[in-house]
């Protein structure tokens, strides 16, 4: 079945966020994986801005806003928001922001979230951040979180990872795909894991990127990208 990509502008005004064209990073990750985690530490080193899709929606319950019961029970449910909803918070954040580079943390959910939000944005993940980690390891996590969140009862995070394996890992495979993912082993502590996502956004030749280009089986040539 195709994907029904929502319009987030019925009337077809183009996104802001295709005006400013902020780089975005994806970040991606089952619940208690250790994405916002991971995304403080990356916030404190490589000055990029943090926005957390959970966060944002969660915000939006608090605000008491139309949308605000709908996103709870949805989020009660570990079920995933209509994309459009989203995609408004997340365009209003970074329009919000005078940063050019953003973390996106928990989105593209699933295969709806992503293709509308390329659609309605045109913009393309410079690369995604995976946080592969254990069911075990992430139930254990989120059991000792601690920050009374609804959806971190045991019955609602079975729920999320029957979501997460059934919609979200479609997404991490698309990009996959498409030679964009970067895994990290995420079941370490959490400097382990931050030592691995350094060398991630940390560029090789200080500051130049080199591609060596290999085809038919011999490199044709370096690129210095600046
Ligand atoms: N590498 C790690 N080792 C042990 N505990 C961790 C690690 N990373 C994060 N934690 C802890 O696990 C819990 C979940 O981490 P975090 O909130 O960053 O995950 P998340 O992927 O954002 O989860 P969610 O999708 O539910 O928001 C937090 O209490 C955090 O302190
Ligand atoms: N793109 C998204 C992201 C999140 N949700 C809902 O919020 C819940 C919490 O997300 P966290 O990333 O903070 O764990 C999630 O389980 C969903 O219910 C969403 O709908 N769409
Ligand atoms: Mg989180």
């Amino acid at each position: 079945m195709g994907t029904i990509v929502h319009a987030a502008y019925t009337d077809g005004r183009k996104s802001a966020l295709s005006v400013k064209k902020p780089k975005v990073v994806f970040v991606l990750g089952g619940p208690g994986s250790g994405k916002g985690t991971q995304c403080a530490n990356i916030v404190e080193h490589f000055g990029y801005t943090h926005l957390s899709a959970g966060d944002l929606l969660r915000a939006e319950i608090s605000s008491g806003s139309e949308n605000g019961t709908m996103i709870q029970n949805m989020i009660s449910e570990g079920k995933i928001v209509p994309p459009e909803v989203t995609i408004k918070l997340l365009e209003k954040a970074i329009m919000e922001s005078a940063n050019d580079k953003f973390l996106i943390d928990g989105f593209p959910r699933n295969e709806e979230n992503r293709a509308t939000f390329e659609a309605v944005t045109g913009i393309v993940p410079e690369f995604v951040l995976f946080f592969d980690c254990s069911e075990e390891e992430m139930e254990r996590r989120i059991l000792n979180r601690n920050q009374g969140r609804v959806d971190d009862n045991i019955n609602t995070i079975r729920k999320r990872f029957k979501v997460f394996v059934e919609s979200s890992l479609a997404v991490i495979n698309y990009y996959n795909s498409k030679g964009k993912v970067r895994k990290i082993d995420a079941d370490k502590p959490v400097a382990e894991v931050f030592e691995a996502v350094k060398a991630v956004f940390t560029p090789v030749n200080g500051g130049k990127v080199n591609f060596c280009i290999d085809m038919v089986g011999c490199c044709v040539g370096a690129i210095q990208l600046s």
